[in-house]
C-alpha cells in the first residue's frame, strides 16, 4: 500500500492505494500533519511506502519520525518522469504540476491534455501528444481572490465563497461575488477557446480544491476529479518504481 501525501498552500491532502485502486482519502491543516499522518498509519498497518509531493514550506522533518514504519519519498525535479519537460525553468517548476503533467501523460496517453488545477492558485498545464510538458499558466485562486481584495484595500469586505446572483453585482458584495466567481469561470473558458484555436482536440482534467464548484459553471462541458492530482502522484511513484 501507498499513502500519497499533496501539501499544497492551503491544505494537506492524502490517500491509501492499493495499486491503482483509492481505499480513503483525508485532508487535513498542516498544524495536523503528524498526529493525521500517524492516524492513518495506524489504520492502515500494510503501508509500505509514504510518498510526499509538497510545494509548501512544510519540512521534510516532519515526515521523518514515519521511517521506522514506511520507506519515504520526496518527489523531486531529479525523478524520472514519462514526460519531457520543456518549460524554461524546470527546476522552478512546481512540483505538483509536474506529478500532474505525469498523471494526465500516463492516464491518456498519445493525446494533447489540458490540466486544470484550481487551488490557492490556479495552475494550467499543458502536455502535447508527443507527451512534451509546454507550460500553461499561473493565476490566483477563488479564496485568495477573495483575500486579496480584502487585504489591499480599505473598504472591501472579507467574505466567503458564494454563488453569484446575476453577472450584474447590484452591491458591494454581489459585485465581488460576481468578479471573483464569474471571473475566474470566464478566465477558464478563455483559456480552454485560446487552447482549442492551437489544437483541434484535446482532454481537459479539472481539479483542486474548487473544482467541482467551477466545473458546474464553465461553459465547456468539464467533469471534475478531486483526486487526480493524489491519483497522479501514486502514478508517478509507480512509474518512477518501474523505470528508475
Ligand atoms: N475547508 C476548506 N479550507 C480551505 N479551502 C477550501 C476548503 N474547502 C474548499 N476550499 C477551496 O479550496 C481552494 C484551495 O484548494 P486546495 O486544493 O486545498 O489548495 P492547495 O492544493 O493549494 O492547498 C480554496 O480556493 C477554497 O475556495
Ligand atoms: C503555482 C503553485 C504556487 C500552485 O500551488 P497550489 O495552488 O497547488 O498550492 C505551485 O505549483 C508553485 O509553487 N509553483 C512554482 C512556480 C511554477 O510552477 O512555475
Ligand atoms: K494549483
Amino acid at each position: 500500500m501507498v499513502l500519497a501525501v499533496d501539501v499544497g498552500n492551503t491544505r494537506i491532502k492524502s490517500a491509501v492505494f492499493e495499486g491503482n485502486t483509492l481505499l480513503e482519502s483525508f485532508v487535513f491543516q498542516k498544524t495536523d500533519l503528524e498526529k493525521s499522518i500517524q492516524n492513518i498509519l495506524n489504520k492502515f498497518k500494510n503501508t509500505t511506502y509514504l510518498v510526499v509531493a509538497s510545494v509548501s514550506d512544510v519540512e521534510k522533518q516532519a515526515f521523518l519520525s514515519f521511517e521506522k514504519v514506511v520507506k519515504i519519498h520526496f518527489v523531486s525535479h531529479s525523478d524520472v518522469f514519462p514526460f519531457v519537460n520543456c518549460y524554461e525553468t524546470p527546476q522552478t517548476l512546481g512540483i505538483d504540476r509536474m506529478v500532474l503533467a505525469a498523471g494526465a501523460t500516463l492516464q491518456y496517453p498519445n493525446q494533447n491534455r489540458l490540466v486544470i488545477d484550481a487551488g490557492t492558485c490556479v495552475t494550467f498545464d499543458f502536455i502535447d501528444e508527443n507527451n512534451r510538458y509546454l507550460g500553461g499558466a499561473i493565476s490566483p485562486g477563488l479564496r485568495l481572490r477573495y483575500e486579496s481584495m480584502h487585504n489591499f484595500t480599505a473598504k472591501l469586505p472579507l467574505l466567503t465563497l458564494e454563488n453569484p446572483k446575476d453577472f450584474i453585482g447590484k452591491s458591494t458584495s454581489e459585485s465581488m461575488h460576481s468578479g471573483v466567481v464569474n471571473g475566474l469561470v470566464y478566465e477558464i473558458d478563455g483559456f480552454i477557446d485560446d487552447f482549442k484555436v492551437q489544437y483541434s482536440k484535446f482532454i481537459i482534467i479539472l481539479t483542486g480544491g474548487d473544482a467541482d464548484f467551477l466545473a458546474k459553471r464553465l461553459k465547456n462541458t468539464i467533469f471534475a476529479n478531486s483526486n487526480f492530482l493524489l491519483e497522479s502522484l501514486n502514478q508517478t511513484f509507480q512509474y518512477k518504481i518501474k523505470n528508475d
